[in-house]
């Protein structure tokens, strides 16, 4: 029987870097659903009607080159908030969700939506200002021309969107637990995730 782990946050909340590191630890597979919302974004982007775009995706477009760069991640909140592009996705997710060997899926209505049902549920968090931080760090790591100030305006504004949104907007299911890593460095905030899914384990299988 597969077992399934919810990780849900804000942008750049580190729930993709604390998600790799569950999967590894527990040899489970790992899906970053924003992925899917980014390929998505890509397209409008590229001039395609976002509904057939997403109608029309395919495991290896989560593959695709550029997909990380602020742009896109804008477009992504854009199209996210459309309830047929949403619709779209959701078997794919879920279908991954029930892979043999256990499943982590992070994104924004992992716990809410796409697996209430899932063993564990996280809810990453850290206050705007760490998380345009870390952004910030990582862009400038990887190249790309921005200043802090920007970044966190863009973290402002695509956290409102996907809170804002009717259709499974941001937030942490009832049952999740919540993880406030603004005072935790990478290694503290895996050791937490591990030790909140080694409970939930305990709590599922006696
Ligand atoms: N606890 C932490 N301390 C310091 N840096 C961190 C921490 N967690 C994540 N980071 C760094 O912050 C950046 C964002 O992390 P990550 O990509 O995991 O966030 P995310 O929530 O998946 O973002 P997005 O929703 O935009 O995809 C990365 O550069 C990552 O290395
Ligand atoms: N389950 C999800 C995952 C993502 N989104 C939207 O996609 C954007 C990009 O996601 P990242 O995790 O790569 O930052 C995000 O801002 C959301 O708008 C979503 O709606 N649901």
């Amino acid at each position: 029987m597969g077992f399934t782990i919810a990780i849900d946050g804000p942008a750049a909340s580190g729930k993709g870097t604390i998600s790799k590191a569950v999967a590894r630890h527990y040899d489970f597979g790992h899906l970053d659903t924003g992925l899917l919302y980014r390929a998505v974004g890509r397209r409008m982007l590229d001039g395609q009607e976002p509904v057939a775009a997403a109608k029309a995706l395919l495991a290896e477009d989560l593959a695709a080159d550029g997909l990380r760069i602020p742009e896109v991640a804008q477009a992504a909140s854009k199209v996210a908030v459309i309830p047929e592009v949403r619709a779209a996705l959701v078997d794919f997710q879920r279908a991954y969700a029930r892979r043999a060997g256990g499943a982590v899926l992070d994104g924004r209505d992992i716990g809410t939506v796409i697996c209430p049902d899932a063993e564990a549920k996280l809810f990453i968090t850290a206050s705007a200002e760490v998380r345009a931080r870390r952004r910030y760090d990582e862009l400038c790591a990887n190249g790309v021309q921005t200043d802090y100030q920007t970044v966190l305006a863009d973290t402002r504004e695509r956290d409102h969107r996907d809170s804002s949104r009717a259709d499974a907007p941001l937030l942490a299911a009832g049952d999740a637990v919540v993880l406030d890593t603004s005072d935790m460095d990478i290694g503290a905030a895996v050791s937490a995730a591990i030790a909140a899914v080694d409970a939930a384990y305990a709590r599922t299988h006696g």
